[in-house]
């Protein structure tokens, strides 16, 4: 019996991951960067034992049906071929998200997963190499590996395509982001589908490509130089940019649901207050508020007048993998 625990943290992208080169490898199209979070992240056991006849997930205490064992078991065989075993394992996970949040956790939960099949396989993989296992699983979950600034190099292979850490003189530790936790009826487009779509069928993908680098850039530069401005403007840009991609796709979607356009104005009109803060959003309508901790409490009284306190959750900084 081998058996491993790890603790992952989520990581919102400020210049997106959006659209893959190679889907069984999971490498991008282009270079993401983001900031890792501590209010949000999954707590994942593994246990590798001879005695079972085949993989268990149990997901928040709940034993999960094929489908979602299937996914997990894809990710266990790339883990069984490097030890060389052919164990079968149960792995238990939960996240530790608000209810209401609706938060795709796939980046904290795969990274966790592979933290915990490190630890349980003694593999010893460097960090780098954890990152490149993680990815495999989902692509953001490479940047959960690390805390903090962290840069998902694209890379043009397996061997190359992984995430670090950014120096950042501990800038983000200044910084804050404000979830606005908008319940959403439909059932949205997932990350992965959503971006093969946008890829294959949009005739918006090649703009947003061409920009992807010159914005890293641009917020890494912001990062060196703790501008904040710099940094919230170019990842709203990046984010508004990703998301119209999805109008011109084939057929057409849009994450944004009225609560996010809500916020979204919510966001422009602090600015014009002279309040400094931006948004961002993902594969679904929650709203992310990037803000430097000094004005958390302005722009948490602004929201609360429109939103219900519940669904507002204020995340700092987070740090990167944690074995339990
Ligand atoms: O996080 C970002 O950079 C941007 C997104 O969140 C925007 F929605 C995409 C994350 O995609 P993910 O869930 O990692 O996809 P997978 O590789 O198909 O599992």
């Amino acid at each position: 019996m081998h058996k491993g625990n790890a603790r992952a943290f989520t990581n919102i992208a400020l210049i997106k991951y959006w659209g893959k080169k190679d889907e069984t490898l999971i490498l991008p199209m282009n270079n993401s960067l983001s900031l890792t979070l501590d209010a949000f992240y999954t707590e994942t056991e593994v246990i590798f034992d001879e005695s079972y006849t085949k993989d268990i997930f149990y997901l928040d205490n709940q034993l999960q049906e094929e489908k979602a064992t299937m996914k997990i078991s894809q990710f266990l065989n790339l883990v069984r071929e490097l030890a060389g075993t052919s164990c079968y394992a149960k792995v238990t996970s939960k996240n530790f998200v608000p209810t209401a949040a609706g938060l795709a956790s796939s980046a904290s939960g795969l990274a966790a997963l592979a933290a915990a099949c490190n630890q349980a396989l003694d593999l010893q993989l460097s960090d780098k190499d954890l990152s490149r296992l993680a990815r495999r699983g989902s692509g953001s979950a490479c940047r959960s590996i690390f805390g903090g600034f962290v840069e998902w190099e694209q890379g043009n292979d397996d061997l190359t395509s992984f995430a670090h850490k950014l120096s950042s003189d501990n800038w983000e530790n200044e910084l804050a982001m404000l979830f606005v936790l908008v319940n959403d009826q439909e059932k949205d487009v997932s990350s992965r589908d959503g971006m093969r779509r946008t890829v294959e069928t949009s005739s918006f993908y090649s703009g947003w490509l061409a920009d992807a680098p010159k914005d890293l850039a641009k917020a890494k530069h912001a990062i060196q130089e703790k501008n904040f401005t710099a940094l919230g403007e170019v990842a709203e840009a990046n984010c508004l940019k990703m998301h119209g991609t999805t109008l011109a796709a084939t057929p057409p979607f849009t994450y944004w649901s009225s609560d996010s356009l809500k916020a979204m104005q919510a966001v422009r009109q602090l600015r014009s207050t002279g309040i400094d803060c931006y948004f961002t959003m993902d594969a679904g309508p929650n709203v992310k508020v990037l803000v430097e901790k000094k004005n958390i409490p302005h722009v948490k009284a602004y929201l609360e007048t429109l939103f219900d306190s519940a669904q507002l959750v204020t995340a700092y900084a987070g740090p990167g993998i944690e074995i339990l």
